[in-house]
């Protein structure tokens, strides 16, 4: 490869640099501004200096000035790379630490530059840390976040390769000796030359790919999620139930429907007001929250109606979380200023019958909630089986 085929290289990396930088920052500006993506901006603007100094390498006044730029700039760069995925992670990085992680390397560089000039050394720092920083980085993707997403395998296995590719040309400057011979010279550029642009724009495409991943998981999350309550909303309970309702086709496991529903809540409304209203649907869903075991899910499926899906639990475990429900209400009332609001609530319990469908679950459930309020509220009924004439079954 002639100087000119390298600048022209150097040059479109300046640019692909600025795209990259580009796309994070608007990805900060219109996906709810995620600190990453602004960290991850600062990384892109880093790389289009570090490439810029590349091809203005003539302008240096001595090539070990240019050298310790551009590695310095690296440094920084990689170093940016890394926190944005840290922080994307919820990981804590502190600065100090980054700080130190620099220092090492500027220190080192500036050694093997100026003061014992080792040409194998000095070029292999820069590909060794890199292919440190980005197994680290690949390893994180693997092992934290929410789930291990297609898309954050993707970019693992990307930042790996990429970290393996200048791990290998870190092997190849070691052997340079006090000058590289052009057989190793060579070979050292073919790794150099054939992987690092190509990996490059393939990391910066997986880092744009995962912030429109994490933005398409938010919105799907608040598309099913009711915003006052935190629990899920009518869609995304649906959502939960037939998922677990496949399950029990599958495996042949009960799965019982609880509709919980708060009694006299217009009453509430009334003598408090809507916003403590609000407040006292929050508590309610805070008081479910406490009392179904993980595996539930908990839905907000009307104004003041609620319901809890059990997958593996038949009535007789919806009866005892129901108690552990009502005694939970009646110990920790919401608490207003000197106010304690107390309320009640009404349940139907329905369990599932094979190859019924959520909705006549929901219907059955429904019928048994309708009957206790009719009976005096505060308390359960459960449906009776759907074989069997007569709408519910006395607790
Ligand atoms: N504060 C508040 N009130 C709501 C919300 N959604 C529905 N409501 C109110 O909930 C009340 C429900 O009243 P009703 O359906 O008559 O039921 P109820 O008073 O609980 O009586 P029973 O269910 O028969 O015990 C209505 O006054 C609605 O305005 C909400 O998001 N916030």
């Amino acid at each position: 490869m002639d100087f000119n085929a390298v600048l022209v290289l150097q040059l479109s990396l300046v640019v692909i640099s600025g795209v990259f930088a580009g796309a994070s920052y608007m990805a900060w500006r219109l996906f709810g501004r995620p600190r990453h993506a602004l960290v991850w901006t600062v990384a892109y603007l880093l790389a289009m200096f570090q490439y810029f100094v590349n091809v203005v390498r003539a302008w240096f006044p001595v090539d070990e000035a240019y050298w310790l730029t551009a590695n310095f700039a690296s440094y920084v760069l990689v170093i940016a790379i890394t926190w944005g995925h840290r922080e994307r992670l919820g990981l804590e990085t502190r600065w100090s630490q980054a700080f130190v992680v620099f220092m090492l390397l500027a220190v080192t560089q500036t050694i093997f530059t100026l003061l014992i000039p080792r040409m194998d050394l000095r070029v292999a720092l820069g590909p060794a840390f890199v292919f440190v920083a980005m197994a680290h980085i690949s390893w994180l993707l693997l092992r934290h976040g929410p789930q291990p997403l297609l898309p954050q395998r993707v970019a693992a296995g990307v930042h790996f390769l990429f970290g393996l590719a200048q791990g290998v040309a870190a092997a190849i400057a070691l052997q340079f000796g006090a000058a590289p011979s052009e057989q190793v010279g060579a070979l050292y550029n073919l790794v150099n030359f054939a992987f690092m642009p190509s990996f490059f724009v393939a990391i910066g495409v997986t880092i744009i790919f995962l912030l429109a991943t994490d933005l398409a998981t938010r919105l799907r999350l608040q598309a099913t999620t009711d915003q006052l309550t935190d629990v899920a909303n009518r869609r995304g309970f649906l959502i939960a139930a037939g998922v677990l309702l496949a399950g029990a086709q599958r495996e042949g496991r009960p799965l019982t429907l609880v509709l919980a529903d708060i009694d006299f809540f217009k009453r509430i409304n009334d003598r408090y007001g809507h916003t403590i209203g609000d407040h006292v649907l929050a508590h309610f869903a805070e008081t479910l929250r406490g009392c179904v075991r993980q595996q539930d899910t908990i839905g907000r499926i009307g104004g003041e109606e609620f319901a809890v899906i059990m997958g593996g639990a038949s009535a007789v475990d919806a009866r005892q979380m129901i108690s552990r429900i009502r005694k939970a209400m009646l110990e920790q009332p919401l608490l207003e200023g000197q106010q304690r609001i107390s309320i009640t609530a009404s349940f139907g319990i329905a369990e599932w019958q094979d190859d019924g469908s959520i909705e006549e679950l929901m219907t059955r459930a429904d019928a048994a909630l309708y009957h206790a309020k009719d009976t005096g509220r505060d308390g359960f009924t459960v449906a009776a089986d759907r074989n069997l004439p007569g709408m519910v079954s006395q607790p």
